[in-house]
């Protein structure tokens, strides 16, 4: 995108091709026109495009099979998508331009009818005979009959190589999708006999399961036993998604995840050797080799790590098609207006990268700031009502940069569309457990395992299958370095001079994973919610009011209403109501930009 920052040159780690050679996108969430603000990710969808025709050609040169992954979360998390009207008017003509060979929904597909149905109508059409929905169905927007999404597996052989592939592509057992659609859980469809016979077949030399599914789940330890016990020898390859974060999972000896990140982000490339092949006719058939070698790198989104992977310069890497692809995005981004801003950061503000709670914490900001400012406006607080507020922290998505606060940066922040809703006058008593309760362990957090709904941030809730992930011991005053915190740094990585702060991924084949040498981010523990008290002081005993307001993102009530439950309090959705005509928590957040971060002319640097 002609506003984005030019990469910068870092040390790289080459690509380990070989055989059969994947490359995997997930959880997208609309950054097609990449990340404007950080050099690492700053290469859009179009560049992609580019990047993945350069290397198909290598891999037809060089007689080995190159496909092409996207695991879901294609939707909701930044303007393009979220701003546009109809939603989606422009993601799905932009996604469509990549040519992918394996595709799957999300949850962030379900969570609304009708992006369901434009799942339905749009990306599954788009890529026929690449979309599976082994274990997903929708209500046929046309007969109202239950149907696939999409068929349920795949058989197919690679060009190039002839290596007899069986794909199937899943969803974790996700609960939260509007009642159009249907997600049996892995644990049922791994019993359903069209799996049964799916893996009744001896002509195979490789089985890939994708997926919206943490490479660390019980779904996907399911789906591993169940194949390998039909296969005990047979390679299988998995990718997952939803965590947000970068990992690799090593079954066994034959059976490999990778995760490939969040937002654009990351272009995760797997490759794997000593496969056999069915061959393209079968006097060219050859056996599987004693070792079978997998092998992952996740690559930054930057010009400087494609144009080196693919052996471009800035001349020869563009190609035509992906060029128009980079117009499309930076079209649809004038059209909605994404430059227009709202005011100016003053600091940068972190969700994780800083501790809660921190001067520079997003979520600070948010509790102290924001709700407490914009609430206090309300009629209910100015004739004396007294308010608690709780926003999860999972619907805020991503950081603030110093600088101009833009209608880009407001969906980036907060895309979703769900209005604040309260309950009038409840026991303050009640009220302020239910923070307690939504925080710290306990009954409802047990409720949310069950239904796999968490309210953090998904890179936070993956720490749960991976507590090193988290900075837990340090204090941020005692890290190194600034703007990236800089936390831990192994004793390898801390002798390199002026690396960029960035990915230092530890995974199960060690910490050589990133494409890109850097140095290391601090990485914090949030909690699922932050409360703030509006009309009195919630720390002076004198103040302490006889009821509340208890105000709350409606995307939680289910939870409030349950935590009140457990409480003693007997509320129903009948109880609640919505706060200001149904404003959602992005109106409100940019309102408040507007009234004090305003300021004519450029923000300062
Ligand atoms: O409308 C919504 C949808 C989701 N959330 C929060 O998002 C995270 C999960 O994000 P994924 O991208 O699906 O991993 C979780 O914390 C949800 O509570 C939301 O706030 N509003």
């Amino acid at each position: 995108q002609p506003e984005a920052q030019q990469p910068i040159a870092a040390p790289l780690r080459e690509l380990p091709w070989a055989q059969l050679n994947f490359l995997h996108t997930t959880d997208i969430h609309g950054w097609w026109g990449g990340h404007l603000q950080e050099a690492s990710f700053s290469a859009d969808w179009g560049d992609y495009v580019s990047f993945a025709k350069h290397m198909r050609d290598k891999a037809d040169a060089e007689g080995v099979d190159l496909l092409v992954v996207d695991t879901g979360d294609r939707v909701e998390g930044n303007a393009i998508y979220d701003s546009s009207k109809p939603r989606g008017k422009f993601t799905y003509e932009i996604a469509k331009e990549q040519h992918i060979d394996l595709i799957s929904s999300g949850n962030h597909e379900l969570y609304k009818a009708d992006t369901a149905e434009g799942e339905y109508y749009h990306t599954v059409r788009d890529f026929q005979g690449s979309y599976l929905a082994s274990n997903l169905d929708i209500y046929d927007p046309r007969t109202g009959y239950l149907e696939p999404l999409a068929p349920r597996y795949k058989k197919f052989t690679t060009k190039n190589q002839g290596i007899r592939v069986l794909a199937f592509g899943f969803i974790f057992d996700f609960t939260g999708n509007a009642n159009n659609t249907v997600v049996t859980r892995v644990e049922d469809t791994v019993n359903e006999d069209w799996f049964k016979e799916a893996l009744k077949d001896d002509d195979l030399d490789l089985i890939v399961v994708f997926g919206h599914v943490d490479i660390r789940s019980p779904e996907y330890a399911i789906l591993f036993s169940t194949i390998r016990a039909a296969h005990n020898d047979l390679p299988i390859q998995f990718f997952g998604g939803h965590s947000h974060i970068r990992d690799y999972k090593i079954f066994d000896d034959k059976s490999v995840a990778l995760e490939s990140g969040r937002y654009m982000e990351t272009l995760g490339f797997m490759s794997i050797d000593g496969l056999s092949t069915g061959g393209k006719d079968e006097s060219a058939a050859t056996p599987q080799k004693p070792v079978v070698t997998f092998s992952r790198r996740y690559i930054d989104n930057n010009l400087f790590s494609l144009r080196h992977h693919s052996g471009k310069d800035e001349k020869t890497f563009p190609t035509q098609y992906g060029l128009n692809v980079s117009k499309a995005i930076g079209d649809a981004r004038d059209s909605l207006d994404l430059t227009k801003k709202y005011g100016c950061a003053p600091r940068d503000l972190w969700i994780s990268r800083r501790p809660y709670p921190h001067k520079e914490s997003i979520l600070s900001w948010i509790e102290e700031e924001v709700l407490p400012d914009s609430i206090a406006e309300s009629q209910r607080i100015k004739s004396g009502g007294k308010a608690l507020v709780i926003q999860n922290t999972g619907a805020i998505r991503f950081d603030v940069f110093k600088g101009a606060f833009t209608k880009d940066t407001k969906f980036l922040v907060s895309p979703f569309t769900s209005p604040l809703r309260l309950i009038k006058d409840v026991p303050y008593k009640a009220a302020s457990q239910v923070i307690k309760l939504l925080n710290n362990g306990g009954p409802i957090l047990l409720e949310m395992m069950e239904a796999n709904a968490f309210l953090q941030p998904p890179e936070v809730t993956a720490a749960r299958f991976r507590p090193d992930l988290l900075s837990f011991a340090q204090s941020f005053e005692s890290q190194s370095g600034g703007g990236g915190g800089g936390g831990g740094q192994s004793p390898m990585l801390a002798e390199v001079p002026a690396l960029i702060p960035g990915y230092t991924t530890h995974d199960d084949a060690g910490i050589d994973g990133d494409d890109t040498v850097h140095s290391k981010i601090a990485f914090y523990n949030v909690p699922n919610c932050i409360q703030s008290a509006v009309g009195f002081d919630s720390n002076n005993k004198d103040e302490e009011p006889q009821t509340v307001d208890l105000m709350y993102n409606g995307f939680i009530q289910k939870w409030i209403l349950m935590a009140l439950q457990y409480i003693g309090q007997k509320y129903t959705s009948d109880d609640t109501e919505v706060y200001a005509q149904g404003e959602s928590f992005t109106d409100i957040m940019t309102g408040w930009v507007e009234k004090h971060w305003a300021s004519e002319g450029e923000c300062p640097k």
